[in-house]
């Protein structure tokens, strides 16, 4: 049976990171089929989140959300695949567009048909760290270091509320994967 693995965290936590090494770890040592897909998934919709900008929680929620649907539907045509990882799914929208204060409960009920991941790795960083990490000004990313202080408040919140595990992503590359393979590996037994 297909499971869903959700990698969440602030932007330069290390997700695409993770996520490929583990596809790495997952086909090679363990002969899976392995998927790796990101969000936001449809450059159509990244153009149209660009052009309107980054400031209105509520419209960035219904566009992630139409970006989701797109991104599930893809997907779901994707039988043959043990494993998928996903380098960011909803609780990237619970978290951000919560931190510009729009209503927790609404984010949820908006995102609440698509499916649940069968487990969530948050890779917990402060921002400074992050923030070193990244070299480029991918989706304003500068515009956005404010609120990533916030947007980490709300992903500790959510691994409380949902019992993500939490991974110390300040630790190096190797550390991380050697925590996240125990815990898939942990969980797939
Ligand atoms: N544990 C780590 N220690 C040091 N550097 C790391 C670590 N993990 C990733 N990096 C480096 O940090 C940068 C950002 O990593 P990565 O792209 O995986 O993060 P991300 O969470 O996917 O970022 P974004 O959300 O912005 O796409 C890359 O240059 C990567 O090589
Ligand atoms: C899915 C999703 C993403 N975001 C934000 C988070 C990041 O700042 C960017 C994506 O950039 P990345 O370098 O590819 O991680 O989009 C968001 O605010 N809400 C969402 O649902």
């Amino acid at each position: 049976m297909q499971k869903l693995i959700a990698i969440e965290g602030i932007d330069g936590s290390g997700k695409t990171t993770l996520s490929l090494a583990l596809k790495e770890y997952f086909e090679s040592k363990r002969r899976l089929k392995v998927l790796v897909t990101q969000e936001p998934f449809s450059a159509d919709i990244i153009n149209l989140i660009e052009k309107v900008g980054w400031d209105d929680p509520l419209l960035l929620t219904l566009l992630f959300a139409a970006d989701r649907a797109l991104h599930i539907r893809w997907i779901s045509n994707k039988k043959d695949v043990d494993l998928i990882i996903l380098d960011r799914y909803y609780f990237s929208s619970i978290a951000y567009q919560s931190a510009l204060g729009l209503d927790k409960e609404w984010i949820k009920l908006v995102n609440s048909y698509f499916p649940k991941p069968n487990l969530t790795i948050l890779l917990d960083v402060p921002i400074e760290i992050a923030i070193n990490r990244i070299k480029n000004d991918k989706f304003n990313f500068r515009q956005k270091i404010d609120s990533l202080k916030k947007v980490r408040e709300k992903y500790l919140e959510l691994a409380k509320e949902y019992g993500f595990y939490v991974i110390d992503a300040t630790k190096n590359k190797e550390e991380i994967l050697r925590q996240a393979i125990k815990i898939i590996e942990n969980y797939l037994v």
